[in-house]
């Protein structure tokens, strides 16, 4: 342990060794102040390639570029301190061959001071996973709806959803697991699937619509916090984020409109104290520092 802090981040093996004894609890968070409350409940912070949707407008996560997620993985290690920061690779940086992935991997990790990556695919990538556990970086796995094939799937769709299916997952998750990932999410895949993979391999499965049966669970932040305008089925809203920004920006606009802000508590003052000829509040005059105030516990006036 660091000597410069009294809580150590937590690292690949500390969540691998998590299953079975404590549910494991993850959030994406692809920003500074985001990433800073979730480290304080959060085992793991996924900077996700579904950024390129949320925070940037992309119709699927296939044209996120590298850079962007370094960029935002970088604003997520510097708001997280506790939690373990793994990065999402984007689609065409790692598929090529073991050798490209490692070079973008290793970049990802030297450029952001994230923990570990996340890729997609199960037996198409035991090959990659175990290139790049053997050279010093943790991986973990990401099977059942893979987003990065959405054009080949044809759509954002469940899998396993027909008990032929099953096998092929199954073979997916078994391989990755031997092959040195230290976890494995499972999105959109049926319960009964998601039980049989979580009892057979011996690293942690993390479900996103994959049912109790993981051993721990993953959602886009904005989702549940009721950000997203459309979410898909599994998730939960926690909150109702949509609608506070929605109150403060309306109220915001308002106060502006019907000139009720800003006031003098949010006005710099002369330094010598000499009021303002034109628009002070008289009320306000006598409580003039001299000084800027910083900061207002009422957001506005009310309407
Ligand atoms: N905001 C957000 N949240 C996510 O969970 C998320 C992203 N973006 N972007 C990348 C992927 C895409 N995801 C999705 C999107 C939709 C469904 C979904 O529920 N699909 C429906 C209908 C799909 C269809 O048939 O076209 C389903 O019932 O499976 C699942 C996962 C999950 N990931
Ligand atoms: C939803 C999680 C698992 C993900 O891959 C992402 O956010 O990109
Ligand atoms: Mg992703």
């Amino acid at each position: 342990m660091s000597v410069h802090s009294t809580q150590k981040r937590l690292m690949a093996p500390d969540i691998a060794a998590m299953k079975r004894r404590q549910p494991i609890v993850a959030l994406t968070a692809y920003h500074a102040h985001t990433a800073a409350i979730a480290d304080r409940y959060c085992d793991f912070l996924l900077v996700g390639d579904s950024l390129g949707m949320v925070m940037h407008g992309y119709e699927t996560t296939v044209p996120v570029p590298l850079d962007l997620m370094i960029m935002h993985g970088r604003a997520v290690v510097r708001g997280a301190r506790r939690a373990l920061v793994v990065v999402d690779m984007p689609f065409g940086s790692y598929e090529e061959s073991p050798a490209v992935a490692f070079r973008n991997c290793a970049k990802v990790m030297k450029e952001t001071d994230c923990g570990a990556v996340k890729i997609e695919g199960g037996r198409r990538m035991a090959e990659t996973i175990r290139y790049l556990v053997d050279r010093g970086i943790p991986v973990m796995s990401h099977i059942g709806l893979t987003p990065q094939s959405v054009n080949v799937i044809g759509g954002f769709k469940a899998q396993g959803r027909q008990r032929e299916e099953w096998a092929a997952i199954e073979e997916d998750a078994r391989q990755v697991a031997e092959s040195g990932a230290f976890g494995i999410v499972l999105e959109a895949i049926t319960e009964p699937l998601a039980a049989r993979i979580t009892a057979s391999i011996p690293i942690p499965t993390i479900g996103i619509g994959a049912s109790l049966a993981c051993d721990g669970q993953i959602l886009v932040m904005e989702d549940m916090l009721g950000l997203s305008p459309r979410v898909p089925r599994f998730v939960k809203k926690f909150g109702k984020v949509g609608e506070v920004i929605e109150d403060a920006i309306r109220t915001y606009a308002e106060d502006v409109r019907t000139r009720a802000f800003p006031t003098p508590e949010h006005t710099y003052a002369m330094q010598d104290g000499a009021p303002s000829k034109e628009r002070r509040a008289p009320e306000r005059v006598g409580a003039n520092t001299g000084r800027a105030t910083k900061k207002s516990k009422t957001p506005s006036s009310k309407a």
